[in-house]
């Protein structure tokens, strides 16, 4: 085989305070983050979202240092990952593909056609598939796909998910054993599994396989840690109105220190780098919330980022997928649907019959409320912090 190319996709996030409100605009105006039934609301609602939560975001934003370090570390990460495979005997080109900032997603794939590589191996930097996530830059792909007969001559792959990783594991296991360590009753502390949530609906109506992935990833971890701690996993960084997978992570740790537990090791699992939900959202916020539960000894497990042993799980997904057959961006976005409720209520992709009764309904609904809420600057989007 020629060279090769590796792909790997991550979300992105601002480089400096001026940044928030745009890559917020960018975020917000994804339907795989926020679904609204006419694909003309998408826009002027995601201005109005990321115009007013600007404010708070740059706050948040300004805690970690005035950006995100998300850039720097992806980089690092794909150095050093180019360095294991050259060690490894295997020479690649890295890109980075940023969801919702530099570099973008298209500035990597305009590089990678230019280097003319002959294979291509697409690396999501999340362990667990979520729609909103992975889902959502594979989709971003397979649309450059469609538009560029380059691409479709390039052969590649893509690794869809890779939770169950051994080096990953490993990985996790010695990041939490390190915090376990600095107790001096290590067995006693509690592990707090903190992963990001999703909106349920996607889950239970569009069929994400993210929970479930979350919660058998949770135990995988567990069994390679094989320490005898007791845990539980909870969900953090909620956004806007609707529920979301549950447990919340606040009320859990209020739960756990209503219990008694002093000591705790909060572990961030659907995420690579640190960011600003784990610098700020965990290490600041969900602090001072056990801190006020009585969780007196409260410690993070800093993310895999470049620890060798997951550089090296990277470069073994990366080896294995060459050898593996080919896995098109067309299979890996195709979601299995699970109905819940009843047919005309169901969660759809695309223009059905059910999905256009509904979106006529909610579309008139939703932007009388808008219109009212623009002009009296009061409703359902001011109450929840939204606008
Ligand atoms: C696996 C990780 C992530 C999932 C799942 C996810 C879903 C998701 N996120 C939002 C809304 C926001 N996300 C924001 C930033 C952000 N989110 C993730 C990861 C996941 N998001 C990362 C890595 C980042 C960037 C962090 C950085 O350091 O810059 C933000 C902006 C920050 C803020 O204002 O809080 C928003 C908003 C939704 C709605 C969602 C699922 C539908
Ligand atoms: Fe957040
Ligand atoms: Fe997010």
């Amino acid at each position: 085989m020629g060279s090769v190319g590796v792909l790997l996709l991550n979300l992105g996030g601002p480089d400096k305070l001026e940044d928030v409100g745009p890559f917020l605009y960018n975020l917000f105006s994804d339907p795989e983050i926020i679904r609204l039934p006419f694909r003309w609301m998408q826009k002027p609602l995601a201005w109005l979202i990321a115009t007013r939560r600007t404010k708070t975001s740059q706050a948040n934003y300004k805690y970690i240092g005035g950006g995100s370090p998300l850039r720097r570390i992806t980089e690092e990460q794909g150095e050093a990952l180019k360095a294991q495979l050259g060690n490894l005997g295997k020479e690649a080109n890295i890109y980075v593909g940023m969801r919702y900032w530099h570099p973008y997603t298209e500035e990597a794939i305009a590089q990678l056609t230019q280097d003319n590589i002959d294979k291509l191996v697409i690396l999501p930097l999340y362990p667990q598939f979520s729609i909103s996530t992975s889902g959502s830059s594979f989709r971003l792909l397979e649309q450059l796909w469609q538009q560029n007969p380059k691409l479709q001559r390039l052969e590649y792959t893509v690794i869809p998910s890779w939770y169950k990783q051994p080096g990953y594991l490993q990985a996790m296991a010695e990041l939490i054993r390190e915090q376990l360590n600095q107790f001096p009753n290590p067995d006693g502390v509690h592990i707090f599994f903190s992963a990001h949530g999703v909106p349920k609906s996607y889950v239970e109506e569009a069929g994400d396989p993210y929970q479930q992935e979350i919660e058998e990833c949770t135990q995988l971890i567990m069994q390679t840690l094989n320490r005898p701690n007791p845990h539980v996993l909870a969900y953090q960084s909620r956004v806007g109105p609707v529920e979301w997978l549950q447990p919340y992570t606040e009320d859990a740790l209020k739960e756990l220190g209503a219990q008694g537990v002093k000591d705790l090791v909060v572990v961030p699992i659907s995420f690579v780098s640190e960011h600003i939900e784990t610098l700020q959202e965990i290490d600041i916020e969900y602090r001072e919330i056990a801190e006020e539960a009585g969780i007196h000894n409260f410690r993070r497990a800093a993310a895999p980022n470049t620890h060798p042993v997951f550089i090296q799980a990277l470069a073994d997904l990366v080896i294995d997928s060459l050898t593996k057959p080919n896995l098109k961006l067309s299979q890996v976005t195709q979601m299995k649907k699970k109905v819940k409720m009843y047919p005309q209520e169901r969660w759809e992709w695309g223009l059905t019959t059910s999905a256009e009764v509904w979106n006529g309904r909610i579309a008139m609904l939703g932007f009388i409320a808008l219109i009212i809420e623009l002009i009296t600057g009061q409703g359902l989007l001011h109450l929840i912090g939204l606008l």
